[in-house]
């Protein structure tokens, strides 16, 4: 039998009091250790969804389930096994590190574990500060605050709503730890994001959201694989004004200074052309002096998708 997904959506839509549809019909499985990317502009829907996953937010209709629990139904153990990193930090309080990550472990109804909240503030670099109030934290440092307070009943699912926004290189590099350490201990992680690299270093699955609707959801070397375009290089010994009207028939740029051409094919066809295009080249005159070639990243295929599903 398969295993139950950490997180089963079906069939997922919002309409704000406002008339406006946020979510258009989401469905999405995500599996228990996965490291899921959702990615998709501004205002896609990606907070909302989380937030219904959540209980934050209520869905018009649909389902969630988080490890088999009915969100709605079974919300208090649903709940349980979630852990939320808000977008926006909510924490400018009087109360101090340890205090705030124990008395957020209660709320869960777990159990005090002196033990297990002490790693959590070490990994996260919270140690030295746990006696401080959190009003007097720095920005990053309430950030780490907010992780501790999701990680603080040792939920089995994450959910980072753009983890990285506005953080430094050093919050970002351990965040990244972090979640590969929780992924080795079977914690399904699902995080939002604007930084594609983020995603490309990360994930094992990527979905993309638009308007409200999931565009496309992929395994990251499959999507990287199946919509990367690869593209050919060729430097030519003496630059062109135009490009020749005899080449028209093929994909190709020629850049500002005429000292380039680029050839954008697909790596996935049977055959590329490029020998063909060589001999054009050579035919009408077109000397090239080297060749050199490039794989499309994430962000070009993130952008183009959104552009052709608006
Ligand atoms: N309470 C609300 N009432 C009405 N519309 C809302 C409400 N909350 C969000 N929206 C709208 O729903 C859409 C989706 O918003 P959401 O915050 O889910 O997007 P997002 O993908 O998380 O965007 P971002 O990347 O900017 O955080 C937006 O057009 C937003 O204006």
């Amino acid at each position: 039998m398969a295993a139950v997904p950490a997180i089963a959506i079906r069939d997922i839509r919002k309409k704000y009091a406002s008339g406006f549809e946020a979510l258009a019909g989401i469905d999405l499985d995500v599996a228990p250790g996965e490291i899921f990317a959702l990615l998709g502009p501004n205002g896609a829907g990606k907070t909302t969804l989380i937030s219904i996953i959540c209980g934050i937010v209520t869905a018009s209709s649909g389902s969630v389930s988080a490890n088999g629990y009915d969100t709605i139904r079974d919300y208090r153990m649903a709940r349980k096994q979630i852990g939320l990193v808000p977008q926006e930090l909510n924490i400018d309080s009087f109360e101090t590190v340890w205090n705030t990550t124990c008395f957020s472990r209660g709320l869960f109804g777990k159990s005090p574990d002196p033990v297990y909240i002490e790693q959590l503030l070490r990994d996260l670099s919270l140690w030295e500060k746990r006696d401080n109030k959190l009003i007097t934290l720095s920005g990053g440092m309430k950030r780490r605050v907010m992780i501790a307070k999701a990680l603080s009943h040792q939920p089995r699912i994450l959910f980072l709503d753009e983890p990285t926004a506005g953080v430094d290189v050093e919050l970002r590099r351990d965040m990244w730890r972090m979640v590969r350490k929780l992924q080795s201990t079977g914690v399904t992680i699902i995080l939002t994001t604007h930084y594609i690299e983020e995603a490309e270093e990360m994930a094992d699955r990527i979905g993309v959201i638009n308007n409200g609707r999931i565009i496309l959801v992929e395994d990251k070397s499959k999507l990287m694989q199946k919509l990367g375009k690869t593209q050919l290089l060729l430097k030519i010994q003496h630059p062109l004004s135009i490009l020749p009207a005899e080449l028209s028939a093929w994909d190709l740029t020629l850049s500002d200074d005429g000292t380039e051409l680029t050839y954008t094919y697909d790596s996935q066809a049977d055959g590329t052309g490029i020998p063909t295009l060589i001999r054009e080249l050579d035919s009408i005159g077109v000397e090239v002096r080297g060749l050199q070639t490039k794989q499309s990243s994430l962000e070009d295929i993130f952008v183009n998708l959104v552009r052709s599903s608006s």
